[in-house]
C-alpha cells in the first residue's frame, strides 16, 4: 500500500534524529533507506511502524493519516537483524502467530501458514524449533511471519546483517522475488550500499537525519546530487577543480572540457574509478595524465589500482580482468590515465 511520509520531525534532546523527512514510496515498490550510522534510518522506520510518534509531520498509508495509531493497527509485517523467533513454538507456530492475534479460523490459518512455509521453501520444517535452523533458515521464517497475514506494508531492518556473505546474496534475491511475487511495498534498511544497489527499485540517501537524494539506484549511482551520495554510494574519485569557459582545470590532467553549460567557479568532478583507463587503453581518452601505481588490488574479475598524478592528486581506477589477461601494473610502474569527459559527473554544490 502507498506510503507517504510528510515533514516528519523526531527529536531527542537537542540532536534531531529526523530533521524534516518526506519521502512517497508507491505501491508494490521496493525502496531502501541507505545510509551511515546516526544518520536516523532507524528512527525513520520506528516512526513509520509506530513504536516512535514524531514530533512533528505525518505518517499516511494508502492516504489514511497513522501517525498516532499503535503499531498492531498498521498492519505491517516486520524483519528486523535480531527479531528473534519465539524460541519455545515450532517453525509454523510462530508463523501462525499474527494469524492468532488476528483471530483468524483455524482452517484458513493452516493455509496460510502451509502457503507462506512453501514460499520461503522451509515446508518441510513446520514442525521444528528455531534453534533447530541455521540462521539463515530463522530469518526465512521470519520473513515468512511478516507476509502470512498479507501486511499492508513490509519493513525489514537490516534483516541479514548478522549472514554470511554467501548466505547473505541468496536471501537478497529470495526476498527481492518474494516481494515482487506479492507486490509489497516494502520498505528496508541498510548501510550496505552495496545491498542497496542489488534490491531497490529506489533508494534514499539519508545523513543527518534528512534524505540527500531519492531516485533509482543507476541514476544515484551515475548522477549523485550532492558530494556525499556521490562519496557513500560506490568508490568514487572526486576531483576538485576550477572551471572557465567550459574547462575545468584539474590537478593531474589538466584542462578538462564539460559537457553541458556550468557556472565558472570551483567545482566537484565525480570519476567512477571504472572510467579511468590506462596505459595503452588511455592513449585515445581526451583527457590524460601521469600517474605512479602506489597499490594494486587483485579482485578476481578486475583489479584496483591507486595511482599517484604527476602534478598532485590521487585517482583510484579500476580495470577488468579476463582469464588471459597480463597480471595488473606492480606498484611503483608509472603510466598513461586517461578518461573520456562524457563519463565526469559534476557534483552540484549547495
Ligand atoms: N531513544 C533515543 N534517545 C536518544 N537519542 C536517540 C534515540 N534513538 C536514536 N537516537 C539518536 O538519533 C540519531 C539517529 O539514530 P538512528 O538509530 O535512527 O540511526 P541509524 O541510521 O539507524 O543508525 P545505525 O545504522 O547505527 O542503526 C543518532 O544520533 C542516535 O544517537
Amino acid at each position: 500500500m502507498q506510503l507517504s511520509v510528510k515533514g516528519v520531525v523526531r527529536r531527542f534532546g537537542p540532536v534531531a534524529a529526523l530533521g524534516g523527512v518526506d519521502l512517497d514510496v508507491a505501491e508494490g515498490e521496493f525502496l531502501t533507506i541507505l545510509g551511515p550510522s546516526g544518520s536516523g534510518k532507524t528512527t525513520l522506520l520506528k516512526t513509520v511502524a509506530g513504536f516512535e510518534v514524531p514530533d512533528e509531520g505525518a505518517v499516511l498509508l494508502g492516504g489514511e493519516d497513522v501517525t498516532l495509531s499503535p503499531p498492531r493497527r498498521r498492519d505491517m509485517g516486520m524483519v528486523f537483524q535480531n527479531y528473534a523467533l519465539f524460541p519455545h513454538m515450532t517453525v509454523a507456530q510462530n508463523v501462525a502467530f499474527p494469524l492468532e492475534m488476528r483471530r483468524r479460523p483455524r482452517e484458513e490459518i493452516g493455509r496460510r501458514v502451509e502457503e507462506a512455509l512453501r514460499l520461503v521453501e522451509l515446508q518441510a520444517f513446520g514442525a521444528r524449533l528455531p534453534r533447530q535452523l541455521s540462521g539463515g533458515q530463522q530469518q526465512r521464517v521470519a520473513l515468512a511471519r511478516a507476509v502470512v497475514f498479507g501486511p499492508r506494508l513490509l519493513l525489514l531492518d537490516e534483516p541479514f546483517g548478522a549472514l554470511d556473505r554467501k548466505l547473505r546474496e541468496a536471501l537478497q534475491l529470495e526476498v527481492r522475488r518474494l516481494q515482487r511475487r506479492l507486490r509489497l511495498t516494502t520498505l528496508f534498511i541498510t548501510h550496505d550500499q552495496e545491498e542497496a544497489l542489488i534490491m531497490s527499485d529506489r533508494i534514499a540517501v539519508m545523513e543527518g537525519g534528512r534524505i540527500e537524494q531519492v531516485g533509482p539506484p543507476a541514476e544515484l549511482y551515475a548522477r549523485p546530487a550532492t558530494r556525499f551520495v556521490a562519496d557513500f554510494l560506490g568508490e568514487s574519485n572526486l576531483l576538485e577543480g576550477g572551471l572557465r569557459d567550459g574547462v575545468a582545470a584539474v590537478p593531474g590532467f589538466g584542462g578538462v572540457p564539460l559537457p553541458g553549460s556550468h557556472p565558472p567557479g570551483a567545482v566537484t568532478l565525480l570519476l567512477r574509478p571504472e572510467a579511468l583507463r590506462l596505459a595503452a587503453d588511455a592513449e585515445a581518452a581526451p583527457c590524460q595524465g601521469r600517474g605512479r601505481v602506489v597499490e594494486t588490488i587483485f579482485l578476481g574479475l578486475s583489479a584496483k589500482l591507486r595511482l599517484r598524478m604527476e602534478g598532485g592528486g590521487e585517482v583510484l581506477a579500476r580495470v577488468p580482468l579476463r582469464p588471459s589477461s597480463p597480471p595488473p601494473a606492480p606498484e611503483g610502474a608509472t603510466m598513461l590515465v586517461g578518461f573520456s569527459p562524457e563519463d565526469v559527473h559534476v557534483v552540484p554544490r549547495r
